[in-house]
């Protein structure tokens, strides 16, 4: 794949409480006062450090930029060199609870406020990121390591939830019917489910941050979001945005912290909290779920995926090879969506993996930020770690490696991007996601065995399937255990879409119209049919005087 096909691929939609007396205010709104010049579409040190000068790097409650109650930073590191990038305030779990109540304080005005002005501000909030995307997309390539085409994509992609929602605050339906028996009338209305914990994961720093905010706002609920660790920046400058586009104060809070688990089990406890939407690993979100029941708190969960890819004898084989680079190394292969099983039929098995091992072995490896890159470094090391244990085991088992299969030497977290076949059943790569620029594949002879391969899985957040036959195309969206289908395209993401999963990848949607009603109730009021007369006492007195 050459870096043009990748960017020219990467989707755009996407085508690619407080002990309150240690907190201190140091600005107020911050954004508000910050003039903001357009921002040159350039890479470099210069634009690196402008880009960083922008950030906020403290917790932003109630409207104020704060540093943490104990005055504790941690560092964020770019990936693809090991340095420092900036220091932020390490949130402690009393900065949570204070977060949730300036979130609860806000509930009521927000809730109350015209739909229009909600959608108006989501509109501000998406023309502001156009005006610099150039900063968002550098600031993630820096703080992430995906290439800077990428970056552009995902800002993009992220962009459109803005967009979407604020068309979408404006059409919140309900609705009035005649019951069955003709003696009353029903009202069903939503309204904001209340203040919400938005968690979100490290690879899309931007787009899961707008995946939950944008329909949130657009509900009327206000909001804490606690970003990953790994990767704060982008959210931090995001927030900023929000409050320039007139989001009010307490409505977004935001509070990066090293302490996860500490952080947001007091504020999943709070009866304040009327709403969780978690997005990240599984079993990560098992444990919010028990922790949720404990107040029966509305969930949504986005979680992890082991997507099955299908090349049928009948695909069109090229169609399929672009598809299949898309799926599998969008965002370095650090992606829920990505393709973690390649099951292809065995008489075209061998010119597939001949074809996509001279495109993958043609990847420039490198920090995003360069010319023509297509796979950046993982996350961590942890991450190339994890990659290379899974290519050994899946080698040890019989696989054949193709190409890559090693760690790339020098400083930096990278993976070479790799091709396995023969890859055997029972190997870890087959259950586990592999997060990173592994392809393995696995052949079929028959299409029930392909799909009782595909469902295999305790995930079903998404498969592809690449087939010239329309009616198996519909057999496979009816027999195919996942939440979102590719089929003959290697990307399904849109923020106009219902994304999710079944199974063991989450519970709930979104994007889409379902993405709103993860932030809504539903209330039903029933009153007599007003056109039967009211036997009030009086009338009941006056019935028998007239018999
Ligand atoms: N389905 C989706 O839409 C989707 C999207 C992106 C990523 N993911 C999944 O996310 C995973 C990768 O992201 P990750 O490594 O950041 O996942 P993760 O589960 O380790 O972390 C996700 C978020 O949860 C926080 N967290 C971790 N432990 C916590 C705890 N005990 N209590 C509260 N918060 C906690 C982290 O700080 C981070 O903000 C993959 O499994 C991927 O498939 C899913
Ligand atoms: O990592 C999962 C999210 C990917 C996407 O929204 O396309």
């Amino acid at each position: 794949m050459t870096t043009q096909t990748t960017a020219a691929t990467t989707p755009t939609t996407p085508t690619a409480p407080a002990t309150a007396a240690t907190a201190t205010a140091t600005t107020a709104t911050r954004a508000a006062a910050a003039a903001w010049p357009t921002v040159p579409d350039a890479t470099g040190p210069a634009a690196e450090q402008a880009v960083l000068d922008r950030v906020p790097t403290g917790l932003l409650i109630d409207g104020t930029w704060r540093s943490a109650a104990d005055d504790a930073t941690f560092p964020v590191v770019d990936p693809a060199t090991g340095e420092t990038l900036l220091r932020v305030a390490d949130a402690t779990p009393e900065d949570g609870v204070r977060a949730l109540a300036a979130a609860d304080a806000a509930r009521a005005g927000w809730a109350r406020t015209a739909p229009r002005q909600r959608a108006e501000v989501l509109r501000r909030a998406f023309d502001l990121l156009q005006d610099r995307r150039e900063d968002f997309a550098l600031l993630m390539t820096l703080e992430m390591g995906k290439p800077l085409a990428e970056a552009r994509g995902e800002v993009a992609y992220g962009g459109e939830f803005l967009r979407w929602f604020s068309e979408e605050a404006v059409r919140i339906g309900g609705s009035y019917s005649t019951n069955p028996e003709g003696t009353g009338r029903a009202v069903v209305t939503h309204k904001p489910v209340g203040p919400a914990f938005l968690i979100t994961p490290w690879n899309f720093p931007l787009a899961m941050a707008t995946r939950k905010i944008a329909p949130a706002l657009a509900a009327g609920c206000t909001v804490v979001v606690k970003p990953a660790e790994l990767t704060p920046l982008t959210t931090l400058l995001f927030a900023d945005l929000l409050l320039e586009a007139g989001v009010p104060a307490g409505v977004v809070n935001v509070v990066p912290t090293t302490s996860a688990a500490a952080l947001s089990e007091p504020v999943i406890g709070d009866p304040r909290l009327r709403k969780l939407s978690f997005t990240g690993s599984t079993p990560v979100g098992r444990t919010l779920l028990r922790q949720a029941a404990g107040t029966v708190l509305r969930t949504s969960m986005e979680l992890g995926g082991n997507a099955p890819f299908l090349v049928f004898e009948d695909a069109d084989l090229e169609l399929a090879v672009e598809g299949a680079l898309l799926a599998k190394f969008r965002n370095t292969g650090q992606a829920c969506t990505a393709a973690n099983r390649f099951l292809v039929h065995e008489d075209v098995a061998e010119e597939f993996a001949r074809r996509i091992t001279e495109r993958v072995a043609a990847m420039p490896v490198g920090r995003g930020t360069e010319d023509g890159i297509a796979i950046g470094p993982l996350i961590d090391s942890r991450a190339v770690d994890k990659a290379h244990r899974l290519v050994t085991d899946a080698l040890h088992r019989g696989a054949t490696l193709r190409t890559g299969g090693h760690p790339v030497d020098g400083s930096g977290t990278f993976y070479a991007p790799t091709v396995l076949t023969d890859v055997q059943p029972g190997s870890d790569l087959l259950r586990d996601e592999i997060f990173g620029p592994v392809l393995a594949i696995r052949t079929f002879r028959t299409e029930d065995e392909a799909v009782t391969a595909a469902n295999d899985t305790e995930y079903g957040l998404v498969g592809y399937a690449f087939t010239e036959d329309p009616a198996r195309g519909q057999r496979l969206m009816e027999r195919l255990e996942t939440g979102m289908l590719g089929l003959n395209t290697g990307v399904v993401s849109n923020a106009s879409a219902p994304f999710g999963g079944v199974k063991q990848s989450g519970l709930g949607r979104e994007g889409g119209g379902e993405g709103i009603a993860e932030y809504l109730e539903t209330m039903y009021t029933l009153t007599p049919d007003p056109f039967r007369e009211r036997r009030t006492p009086a009338s009941r007195t006056n019935e028998g005087a007239a018999r």
